[in-house]
């Protein structure tokens, strides 16, 4: 879905990554501030154990996420460095966003299980682009639906938890049939 939306949105960052060009910033140092935020994210969960203001290191840092690479193509500098710099980034990100879940006192094994299978969920992605099979966009939940889930977990949190758990086992059936769908993909592709 959101791969889907990435040219609609275009027209909202293309104007905020000019204005991250114009301030002297590069692609890098924007992916850079994504994962600065992931931390910032993990200090105010850590901290004030407060899901509202998770949600909004949340946005910044996806947000920083969707940008990087508008500054990166507007500056003539997009490329393999700074796409491996990207994608090994959001991993790290996605560790710190669902793994603090913990913290909010969701099952630690389960959080853990769930970071784990969306972390094998983006690298069947990129085993099977190594052998030259296209999963980006295949699965019922890629890495931007799951993180709105988990920006759901935690908007709903301190109104309706009973909501946040439902989202969490949810997001945690949905990843593994994610998980089982690139797989199928990737064996049924190859020789
Ligand atoms: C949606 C509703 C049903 C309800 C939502 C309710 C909310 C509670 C949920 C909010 C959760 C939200 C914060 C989570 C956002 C989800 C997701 C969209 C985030 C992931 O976006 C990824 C983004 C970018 O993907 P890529 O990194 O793959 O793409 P690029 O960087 O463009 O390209 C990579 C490419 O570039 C080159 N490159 C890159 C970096 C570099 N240093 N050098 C380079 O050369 C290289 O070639 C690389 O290969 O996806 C695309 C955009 C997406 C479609 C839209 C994003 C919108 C934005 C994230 C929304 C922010 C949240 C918003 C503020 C919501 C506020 C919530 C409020 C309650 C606080
Ligand atoms: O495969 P996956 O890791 O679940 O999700 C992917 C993201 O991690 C990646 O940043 C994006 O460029 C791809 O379009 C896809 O959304
Ligand atoms: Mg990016
Ligand atoms: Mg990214």
């Amino acid at each position: 879905m959101i791969t889907n939306l990435r040219s609609a949105s275009k027209k909202v960052l293309r104007p905020m990554a000019s204005a991250l060009v114009k301030a002297g910033f590069t692609g890098n140092q924007v992916t850079a501030l994504g994962l600065v935020m992931s931390l910032v994210y993990l200090g105010v969960i850590y901290f004030t154990r407060n899901p509202l203001l998770g949600l909004l290191t949340l946005a910044i840092s996806s947000l920083l996420d969707a940008l990087d690479g508008e500054v990166a193509r507007m500056r003539g500098l997009a490329g393999p460095k700074g796409s491996f710099l990207d994608s090994s980034f959001d991993r790290l990100e996605d560790t710190l966003f669902i793994g603090s879940l913990v913290l909010l006192g969701f099952p630690p094994l389960l959080t853990a299980i769930l970071v784990g299978i969306s972390l094998s969920i983006s690298y069947l992605r990129a085993k099977a682009e190594s052998l030259g099979i296209k999963a980006e966009g295949k699965g019922l939940i890629e890495r931007g639906e799951r993180l709105i889930l988990v920006g759901l977990i935690l908007l709903f949190l301190p109104f309706l938890p009973l909501i946040s758990t439902v989202i969490f086992y949810g997001l945690f059936v949905a990843s593994i049939i994610t998980l089982g769908q690139r797989f199928h993909l990737v064996m049924s592709a190859l020789p």
